[in-house]
């Protein structure tokens, strides 16, 4: 059987009082000994609201049933509503009417301690206003940045000054017979090999794992994983899902999976949650579904042009690399010729040899911990070890310069990246804007600076003619990747130029803190793109965007956003995700036990 979940028109008569969480969690909770089975999961047809918004219902006519025995994933366009629909059953949104036998009348348990939502759809904010230091993995220097991956799983090993600020969590002391799953689980995940490092070197996939890890030590009734297969390497992902449907299947614990509309649904999913836009959404079993998958979110050629996206050249700031190489054919924009790096016995890149020139589009791949994070931080000298790529046993050039001539700040101005690092570092700053966080791009710093908001250049001052360029860039980026390309207000009739150029501008002035994560993300791709730097480095670029978002940004990178004179570099465990295909040029380098391997 499906539903259609559709928006009401009298949602005000929904609206209850501001119900706490806990009462809406446990109201009418029946007992293990009524006799008819009792659903795992029951909401009701309800709207669903965010706290302190009791008028706009984040979803309308809302009806979702488990039953014991079923296997459901949540399937939706970008992380936004899936994500909010999940995190529903953690009680930060309000159920209106409240569930009558509870959200989840299975369980006799406290229900906070019910289920657990892992998140990996959107990466973590950052802390708050101030920057977060992301390079610090790579040499730690702090007491807090040795703390070891089994440290942290177990508190009661932390060293006495990382226990007293309860940074990592409760986990209780655990039994022997707890100890030695956490090993198998650990070993199942292949992070047996990890636990002895710091949590800090871990790479994004292994952080993952360790989270998912974690989260199973706290032994909920319910594992919500969101997106688990993002950042996760092609070879690893069939492990991961068999380890997750046999958990399920043991019903320690059951587990409801979110996935993205692009994702493989695994073969054990039985029933479904799709995910429509505007607060709709369609639920049943699989085969009843599963065909209105995609058809949301998919629409095309709205009509939006993206003029001007070619940019005049932009002047050339004096950096000390010379002026003449935009002239060159092809320019060598990075050489590496046999560059190692390691960390005591754990010798991570092994003499990588690899060129990348003006006009390469370049698709960087490697499983997990393969060093592809590592590599990069060489590329936009972050990495220490950066500068230890000397003659005669080894060379690391970037823009024609030996790396160590090349101040790390003048590598900023001439690298634009958008990575999971840089999400997570970016400062949500109050009172900063889109236009400032794109500001950001031309110098590479995180501050905004400059009475227009588009930086003061190395020098501490801008010549008007590049002022005015970049003012100018600023515009056209927010102009073609702006809402006007993939917001609902924009799909929802025919728009003319001016009012599109309007809510671009209007989305220019808002504060970036405020933006969602895939707004967040667009934003960063145009402070990467900003300062068309010679280098662009998109790594998991699309995480948290929605299809719309992807399907413009793609388009748009394709059309010109990127010039003939740049080189990209794209980083992802999907080769579909990268803008440009075979016939269009890419090339791949593919690392693989320390080596590189170019195809
Ligand atoms: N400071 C460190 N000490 C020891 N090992 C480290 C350190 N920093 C990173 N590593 C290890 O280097 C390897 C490469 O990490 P890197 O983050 O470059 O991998 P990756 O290819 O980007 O992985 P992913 O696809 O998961 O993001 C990993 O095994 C990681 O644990």
């Amino acid at each position: 059987m499906s539903y259609i979940l559709r928006r009401s028109s009298r949602t005000t008569s929904f609206v209850r009082g501001q119900e706490s969480l806990t009462l809406v969690l446990r109201a009418g909770l029946r007992t293990k000994s009524d006799s008819a089975p009792l659903p795992i999961l029951d909401i009701p047809k309800s709207n669903i609201y965010r706290f302190g918004d009791a008028k706009n219902p984040v979803f309308h006519d809302i009806e979702w049933t488990i039953q014991d025995g079923e296997s459901w994933a949540v399937v939706g366009s970008g992380s936004g509503e899936k994500t909010t629909l999940l995190e529903t059953l953690i009680g930060n949104l309000r159920i209106t009417p409240p569930p009558p036998h509870g959200l989840f009348p299975f369980s006799t348990k406290d229900p906070h301690n019910t289920v657990s939502l892992v998140s990996f759809s959107h990466r973590p904010r950052a802390s708050g206003s101030s920057f977060v230091d992301y390079t610090a993995r790579y040499g730690a220097k702090w007491e807090e940045d040795r703390i070891t991956l089994r440290q942290s799983m177990f508190p009661e090993t932390l060293p006495e000054f990382a226990r007293r600020d309860n940074r990592h969590g409760s986990v209780k002391e655990m039994s022997e017979e707890e100890k030695a799953s956490f090993e198998a689980l650990a070993k199942d995940l292949d992070l047996e090999r990890f636990l002895d490092l710091p949590v800090i070197a871990l790479s994004n996939g292994q952080t993952r794992k360790a989270r998912i890890l974690k989260a199973l030590l706290r032994k909920p009734e319910m594992l919500v994983l969101d997106e688990p297969l993002t950042g996760v390497d092609a070879a690893t992902r069939p492990i991961l899902l068999s380890l997750l449907h046999s958990l399920h299947a043991s019903k320690n614990p059951r587990m409801i999976l979110g996935l993205r509309n692009q994702d493989p649904i695994p073969d054990w999913i039985s029933h479904l949650v799709v995910l429509k836009g505007g607060g709709r959404a369609i639920s049943g079993r699989r085969g009843d579904v599963e065909g209105s998958l995609g058809a949301g979110g998919h629409s095309h050629g709205h009509g939006i042009s993206h003029e001007g996206l070619d940019a005049k050249e932009r002047p050339e700031e004096n950096v000390g690399s010379g002026g003449t190489e935009k002239d060159k054919e092809r320019r060598v924009v990075v050489e590496m010729r046999n560059v190692n790096v390691k960390y005591d016995d754990r010798h991570v890149l092994k003499d990588i040899n690899w060129s990348i020139r003006e006009g390469d589009r370049w698709h960087l791949q490697g499983p997990n911990g393969s060093g592809k994070t590592t590599l990069l931080s060489l590329l936009t000298g972050d990495h220490p070890q950066s500068y230890t790529q000397t003659p005669p046993q080894s060379h690391l050039h970037l823009f024609s310069l030996p790396r160590r001539k090349l101040a790390t700040a003048v590598i900023a101005t001439r690298v634009g990246v958008v990575s999971p690092e840089i999400y997570n570092a970016f400062p949500r700053r109050k009172g900063m804007s889109v236009w400032e966080a794109v500001g950001t791009g031309f110098d590479g710093g995180f501050v905004p600076r400059g009475v227009k908001g588009v930086g003061l250049g190395l020098s501490g001052g801008l010549r008007e003619e590049e002022e005015v360029w970049r003012v100018g860039r600023v515009r056209e980026v927010v102009r073609a990747l702006g809402p006007s390309a993939w917001s609902q207000l924009a799909n929802s009739r025919h728009h003319t130029q001016e009012e599109l150029g309007a809510l671009d501008h209007s989305f220019s002035q808002r504060p970036f803190a405020d933006l969602s994560p895939g707004e967040q993300s667009v934003v960063l791709l145009m402070r990467a793109l900003v300062g068309k730097p010679p280098l662009v480095i998109l790594d998991e670029v699309w995480s948290g965007m929605d299809d719309l978002m992807v399907e413009s940004s793609r388009s748009y990178l394709r059309r010109g956003g990127v010039g003939e004179e740049q080189a990209v570099l794209v980083v992802s465990h999907w080769e579909e995700e990268v803008p440009w295909g075979v016939e269009d040029g890419v090339k791949r380098m593919k690392l693989e036990g320390g080596k590189g391997f170019e195809s």
